[in-house]
Protein backbone atom coordinates (compact mmCIF):
# COMPACT_ATOMS: atom_id res chain seq x y z
CA UNK A 1 0.00 0.00 0.00
CA UNK A 2 1.24 3.51 -0.73
CA UNK A 3 2.91 5.56 1.98
CA UNK A 4 1.69 9.14 1.95
CA UNK A 5 2.26 12.02 4.38
CA UNK A 6 0.13 15.14 4.03
CA UNK A 7 1.91 18.16 5.55
CA UNK A 8 -0.43 20.88 6.76
CA UNK A 9 -0.09 23.74 9.24
CA UNK A 10 -2.05 26.01 11.50
CA UNK A 11 -1.78 28.68 8.78
CA UNK A 12 0.23 29.81 5.77
CA UNK A 13 3.95 30.63 6.34
CA UNK A 14 4.17 28.45 9.46
CA UNK A 15 6.74 26.06 7.99
CA UNK A 16 5.16 23.32 5.85
CA UNK A 17 7.88 23.52 3.20
CA UNK A 18 10.61 23.92 5.84
CA UNK A 19 9.35 20.84 7.71
CA UNK A 20 8.76 18.83 4.52
CA UNK A 21 12.43 19.33 3.60
CA UNK A 22 13.56 18.10 7.03
CA UNK A 23 11.28 15.08 6.62
CA UNK A 24 12.73 14.36 3.16
CA UNK A 25 16.20 14.38 4.73
CA UNK A 26 15.20 12.21 7.72
CA UNK A 27 13.26 9.63 5.67
CA UNK A 28 16.04 9.47 3.06
CA UNK A 29 18.57 8.75 5.82
CA UNK A 30 16.29 5.88 6.91
CA UNK A 31 16.74 4.42 3.42
CA UNK A 32 13.49 5.49 1.76
CA UNK A 33 13.28 6.92 -1.75
CA UNK A 34 11.21 10.03 -1.03
CA UNK A 35 8.95 11.80 -3.52
CA UNK A 36 7.15 15.12 -3.19
CA UNK A 37 3.86 16.48 -4.45
CA UNK A 38 2.18 19.89 -4.19
CA UNK A 39 -1.27 19.45 -5.76
CA UNK A 40 -2.17 23.16 -5.67
CA UNK A 41 0.16 26.16 -5.38
CA UNK A 42 -1.17 29.71 -5.39
CA UNK A 43 0.90 32.88 -5.75
CA UNK A 44 2.65 31.44 -8.82
CA UNK A 45 3.43 34.40 -11.10
CA UNK A 46 6.16 32.76 -13.17
CA UNK A 47 7.49 29.81 -11.20
CA UNK A 48 6.08 27.48 -8.48
CA UNK A 49 8.76 28.25 -5.88
CA UNK A 50 7.28 26.04 -3.14
CA UNK A 51 7.05 23.02 -5.40
CA UNK A 52 10.54 23.68 -6.74
CA UNK A 53 12.03 23.90 -3.24
CA UNK A 54 10.48 20.53 -2.38
CA UNK A 55 11.51 19.02 -5.72
CA UNK A 56 15.16 20.16 -5.52
CA UNK A 57 15.44 18.79 -1.99
CA UNK A 58 13.89 15.43 -2.89
CA UNK A 59 15.99 15.23 -6.09
CA UNK A 60 19.21 15.65 -4.10
CA UNK A 61 18.44 12.36 -2.29
CA UNK A 62 16.44 10.57 -5.00
CA UNK A 63 17.99 11.25 -8.45
CA UNK A 64 15.35 8.98 -10.04
CA UNK A 65 12.96 11.94 -9.78
CA UNK A 66 14.96 13.78 -12.47
CA UNK A 67 12.65 12.38 -15.19
CA UNK A 68 9.89 14.59 -13.74
CA UNK A 69 9.21 18.23 -14.56
CA UNK A 70 8.03 20.85 -12.11
CA UNK A 71 4.56 20.64 -13.67
CA UNK A 72 4.49 16.99 -12.59
CA UNK A 73 5.17 18.11 -8.99
CA UNK A 74 2.67 21.02 -8.92
CA UNK A 75 -0.53 20.09 -10.77
CA UNK A 76 -2.56 23.29 -10.35
CA UNK A 77 -0.83 26.68 -10.31
CA UNK A 78 -2.62 30.01 -9.82
CA UNK A 79 -1.11 33.54 -9.84
CA UNK A 80 -3.18 35.07 -7.01
CA UNK A 81 -1.55 34.39 -3.60
CA UNK A 82 -4.80 33.27 -1.96
CA UNK A 83 -6.94 30.29 -1.05
CA UNK A 84 -7.46 28.07 -4.12
CA UNK A 85 -11.20 28.89 -4.04
CA UNK A 86 -10.39 32.58 -4.48
CA UNK A 87 -7.45 32.12 -6.84
CA UNK A 88 -9.60 29.90 -9.09
CA UNK A 89 -12.68 32.16 -8.80
CA UNK A 90 -14.80 29.47 -7.17
CA UNK A 91 -14.59 27.05 -10.10
CA UNK A 92 -14.84 23.35 -9.31
CA UNK A 93 -11.63 21.35 -8.99
CA UNK A 94 -11.85 17.63 -9.76
CA UNK A 95 -9.65 15.87 -7.18
CA UNK A 96 -9.33 12.93 -9.58
CA UNK A 97 -7.11 15.23 -11.68
CA UNK A 98 -4.41 14.66 -9.02
CA UNK A 99 -4.40 10.86 -9.32
CA UNK A 100 -2.32 10.55 -12.50
CA UNK A 101 0.29 13.01 -11.22
CA UNK A 102 0.62 11.21 -7.90
CA UNK A 103 0.86 7.79 -9.59
CA UNK A 104 3.75 9.09 -11.76
CA UNK A 105 5.64 10.37 -8.70
CA UNK A 106 4.93 7.20 -6.71
CA UNK A 107 6.39 5.05 -9.48
CA UNK A 108 9.73 6.68 -8.53
CA UNK A 109 9.60 6.58 -4.74
CA UNK A 110 8.68 4.53 -1.65
CA UNK A 111 6.99 7.34 0.24
CA UNK A 112 5.59 10.69 -0.84
CA UNK A 113 5.27 13.95 1.05
CA UNK A 114 2.27 16.00 -0.08
CA UNK A 115 2.25 19.68 0.89
CA UNK A 116 -1.08 21.46 1.29
CA UNK A 117 -1.67 25.18 0.72
CA UNK A 118 -2.25 27.31 3.84
CA UNK A 119 -4.03 25.58 6.74
CA UNK A 120 -6.66 22.83 7.04
CA UNK A 121 -9.75 25.01 6.60
CA UNK A 122 -8.62 26.67 3.39
CA UNK A 123 -11.34 26.35 0.75
CA UNK A 124 -10.46 24.61 -2.52
CA UNK A 125 -13.86 24.90 -4.17
CA UNK A 126 -17.50 24.91 -3.11
CA UNK A 127 -17.31 21.21 -2.11
CA UNK A 128 -13.80 20.76 -0.77
CA UNK A 129 -11.50 22.18 1.90
CA UNK A 130 -7.81 21.42 2.37
CA UNK A 131 -8.71 19.00 5.22
CA UNK A 132 -10.50 16.78 2.66
CA UNK A 133 -7.25 16.15 0.80
CA UNK A 134 -5.62 13.71 3.28
CA UNK A 135 -8.75 11.54 3.23
CA UNK A 136 -8.88 11.64 -0.57
CA UNK A 137 -5.20 10.58 -0.74
CA UNK A 138 -5.49 8.15 2.20
CA UNK A 139 -2.54 10.00 3.76
CA UNK A 140 -1.40 10.46 7.35
CA UNK A 141 -1.36 14.16 8.22
CA UNK A 142 1.55 15.92 9.87
CA UNK A 143 0.40 19.24 11.34
CA UNK A 144 3.06 21.94 11.69
CA UNK A 145 2.34 24.50 14.37
CA UNK A 146 4.23 27.55 15.64
CA UNK A 147 5.77 28.68 18.93
CA UNK A 148 4.52 32.25 19.20
CA UNK A 149 2.02 33.35 21.81
CA UNK A 150 -1.32 32.05 20.50
CA UNK A 151 0.09 28.69 19.51
CA UNK A 152 -2.01 26.85 22.11
CA UNK A 153 -5.26 28.06 20.59
CA UNK A 154 -4.10 27.60 16.98
CA UNK A 155 -2.79 24.10 17.68
CA UNK A 156 -5.86 22.90 19.57
CA UNK A 157 -8.23 24.20 16.89
CA UNK A 158 -6.37 22.42 14.09
CA UNK A 159 -6.07 19.22 16.15
CA UNK A 160 -9.80 19.35 16.90
CA UNK A 161 -10.53 19.61 13.18
CA UNK A 162 -8.34 16.53 12.51
CA UNK A 163 -9.88 14.59 15.41
CA UNK A 164 -13.45 15.48 14.41
CA UNK A 165 -12.65 14.30 10.88
CA UNK A 166 -11.12 11.08 12.34
CA UNK A 167 -7.96 11.59 10.31
CA UNK A 168 -4.76 9.87 11.48
CA UNK A 169 -2.26 12.56 12.39
CA UNK A 170 0.80 13.67 14.31
CA UNK A 171 1.92 17.21 14.97
CA UNK A 172 5.01 19.19 15.85
CA UNK A 173 6.12 22.67 16.85
CA UNK A 174 8.26 24.65 14.44
CA UNK A 175 10.08 26.98 16.84
CA UNK A 176 12.33 29.65 15.33
CA UNK A 177 15.46 31.08 16.91
CA UNK A 178 13.79 34.51 17.30
CA UNK A 179 10.68 33.11 19.04
CA UNK A 180 10.57 34.63 22.51
CA UNK A 181 9.05 33.21 25.66
CA UNK A 182 7.63 29.94 24.29
CA UNK A 183 9.10 27.85 27.08
CA UNK A 184 7.54 29.98 29.80
CA UNK A 185 4.26 31.04 28.15
CA UNK A 186 3.05 28.11 26.01
CA UNK A 187 5.09 24.95 26.58
CA UNK A 188 3.90 24.40 30.19
CA UNK A 189 0.29 23.94 29.05
CA UNK A 190 1.22 21.85 25.98
CA UNK A 191 3.31 19.52 28.18
CA UNK A 192 0.50 19.39 30.76
CA UNK A 193 -2.05 18.47 28.10
CA UNK A 194 0.00 16.13 25.90
CA UNK A 195 2.70 14.79 28.25
CA UNK A 196 5.39 15.62 25.72
CA UNK A 197 5.49 17.39 22.38
CA UNK A 198 7.61 17.10 19.25
CA UNK A 199 9.78 20.05 18.26
CA UNK A 200 10.59 19.83 14.58
CA UNK A 201 14.23 20.94 14.69
CA UNK A 202 15.12 18.71 17.67
CA UNK A 203 12.92 15.67 17.01
CA UNK A 204 12.75 15.24 13.23
CA UNK A 205 14.21 11.69 13.27
CA UNK A 206 11.74 10.59 15.95
CA UNK A 207 8.91 12.29 14.02
CA UNK A 208 9.90 10.48 10.80
CA UNK A 209 9.86 7.09 12.57
CA UNK A 210 6.55 7.87 14.31
CA UNK A 211 5.03 8.84 10.96
CA UNK A 212 6.17 5.54 9.44
CA UNK A 213 4.57 3.65 12.37
CA UNK A 214 1.34 5.63 12.02
CA UNK A 215 1.24 4.95 8.26
CA UNK A 216 1.72 1.21 8.86
CA UNK A 217 -1.08 1.13 11.45
CA UNK A 218 -3.38 3.17 9.21
CA UNK A 219 -2.68 1.00 6.17
CA UNK A 220 -3.32 -2.18 8.23
CA UNK A 221 -6.67 -0.77 9.33
CA UNK A 222 -7.55 0.04 5.71
CA UNK A 223 -6.45 -3.37 4.35
N1 LIG B 1 12.41 26.94 11.99
C1 LIG B 1 12.66 27.92 11.11
N2 LIG B 1 13.73 28.72 11.27
C2 LIG B 1 13.99 29.71 10.40
N3 LIG B 1 13.22 30.01 9.32
C3 LIG B 1 12.14 29.26 9.12
C4 LIG B 1 11.79 28.19 9.99
N4 LIG B 1 10.64 27.65 9.54
C5 LIG B 1 10.29 28.32 8.44
N5 LIG B 1 11.17 29.31 8.17
C6 LIG B 1 11.10 30.27 7.06
O1 LIG B 1 9.82 30.90 7.13
C7 LIG B 1 9.25 31.06 5.84
C8 LIG B 1 7.91 30.33 5.76
O2 LIG B 1 8.15 28.93 5.90
P1 LIG B 1 7.55 27.91 4.85
O3 LIG B 1 7.77 28.40 3.45
O4 LIG B 1 8.07 26.56 5.17
O5 LIG B 1 6.00 28.03 5.21
P2 LIG B 1 4.77 27.28 4.52
O6 LIG B 1 3.87 26.84 5.61
O7 LIG B 1 5.28 26.24 3.61
O8 LIG B 1 4.07 28.46 3.69
P3 LIG B 1 3.03 28.33 2.44
O9 LIG B 1 1.67 28.31 3.07
O10 LIG B 1 3.30 29.58 1.66
O11 LIG B 1 3.34 27.09 1.68
C9 LIG B 1 10.30 30.54 4.85
O12 LIG B 1 11.11 31.62 4.41
C10 LIG B 1 11.13 29.57 5.70
O13 LIG B 1 12.45 29.39 5.23
C1 LIG C 1 -0.07 32.22 -1.05
C2 LIG C 1 0.19 31.50 0.26
N1 LIG C 1 1.61 31.36 0.44
C3 LIG C 1 -0.49 30.14 0.32
N2 LIG C 1 -0.01 29.32 -0.76
C4 LIG C 1 -2.01 30.23 0.30
C5 LIG C 1 -2.57 30.67 1.62
C6 LIG C 1 -4.06 30.80 1.62
C7 LIG C 1 -4.61 31.19 2.96
C8 LIG C 1 -6.06 31.48 2.89
C9 LIG C 1 -6.68 31.77 4.24
O1 LIG C 1 -6.55 30.97 5.17
O2 LIG C 1 -7.28 32.84 4.38
MG1 LIG D 1 5.07 26.02 1.55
Amino acid sequence: MSKRIFVSATNTDIGKTYTSKLLIDALSRLGYRVGVYKPIETGVMTHPYDGDELYQCALSFNPGLSVLSLDDIVTLQFPLPAAPFVANEGRAIDLASFDTALAKIESLCDIVIIEGAGGLMVPIDEQTMMIDIPRYFNAVTFLVTHCNLGCINDTLLSLKALEDAKLPHLWGLNCRSNDKGFETTSLPYLNHRFGSVYQIDKDIDTIAKALLDTISLHNEEKA
